[in-house]
């Protein structure tokens, strides 16, 4: 089972705001969860995903794509991620939690990444400091230790490092730079369309890609 926790809307990747016109920015984030979400759901590996998250919205359109969904418990990102594994204990051999803005994640990157976890293991993001991926066997404890700098307080609390060929995994999307690389790599079809609309898509032939 995997759980992806998402902020409110109003409130979510505030260090991204002004990367498009304010109005559109609910819709690029959500945009983004439900392009990580439909990944989640396509990786054969996973069982079933939980959205933890206050926000109507967004749990109105995870549950129409399958997911399910739990509430917040209001107490920051690590609480939420510690409920949403403890709501799936039991239901499966593995638990994931998995950030919400990766939006070029490919199902199989997932499965392969997945694949590798053979203890508590997380993935680092792109940049190395973060993390997109924290995952456990059963009966272990997930101990999520997300915020800024999390990567390495993941490998100091005894986390494996896992680290591969998956570019679309590990791009999470923190900056309207970080938009520019998931369009480079292949950003899901929710995303594409939010960017194309609002004139951030880009042209991409296979000689590469063009504004
Ligand atoms: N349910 C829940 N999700 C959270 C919370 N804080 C962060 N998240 C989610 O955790 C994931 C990773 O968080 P960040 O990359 O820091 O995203 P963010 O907090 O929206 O971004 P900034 O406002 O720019 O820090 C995203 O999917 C967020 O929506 C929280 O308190 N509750
Ligand atoms: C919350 C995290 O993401 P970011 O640093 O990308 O905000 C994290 O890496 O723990």
């Amino acid at each position: 089972m995997t759980v992806i926790p998402v902020k409110r809307l109003d409130a979510a990747k505030s260090r991204l705001r002004g990367a498009v016109a304010e109005d559109r920015h609910p819709e690029l984030v959500l945009a983004m969860v439900a392009d990580t979400a439909a990944a989640v759901l396509n990786a054969t590996t996973v069982a079933g995903l939980i959205v933890v998250t206050d926000d109507p919205v967004v749990a109105a359109v995870v549950r129409k794509m399958g997911a399910e969904v739990a509430a917040d418990p209001g107490a920051g990102l690590n609480a939420a991620l510690r409920f949403g594994a403890d709501e799936v204990a039991g239901r499966a051999a593995h638990r994931a939690v998995l950030t919400g803005d990766l939006p070029a994640l490919r199902p199989e990157q997932l499965d392969a990444a997945l694949a590798g976890v053979t203890g508590r293991a997380f993935v680092p993001d792109a940049a190395g400091t973060g993390t997109v991926l924290l995952a456990v066997p059963p009966r272990t404890p997930l101990d999520p230790r997300f915020g800024p700098g999390s990567a390495a307080a993941h490998r100091a609390s005894g986390a494996i490092p896992l680290t591969g060929d998956w570019p679309g995994l590990r791009q999470d999307v923190d900056s309207a730079a970080d938009l520019d690389t998931v369009l480079e790599l292949g950003a899901g079809d929710r995303t594409r369309a939010l960017l194309r609309d609002v004139g951030l898509s880009q042209a991409c032939t296979p000689a590469g890609c063009a504004r």
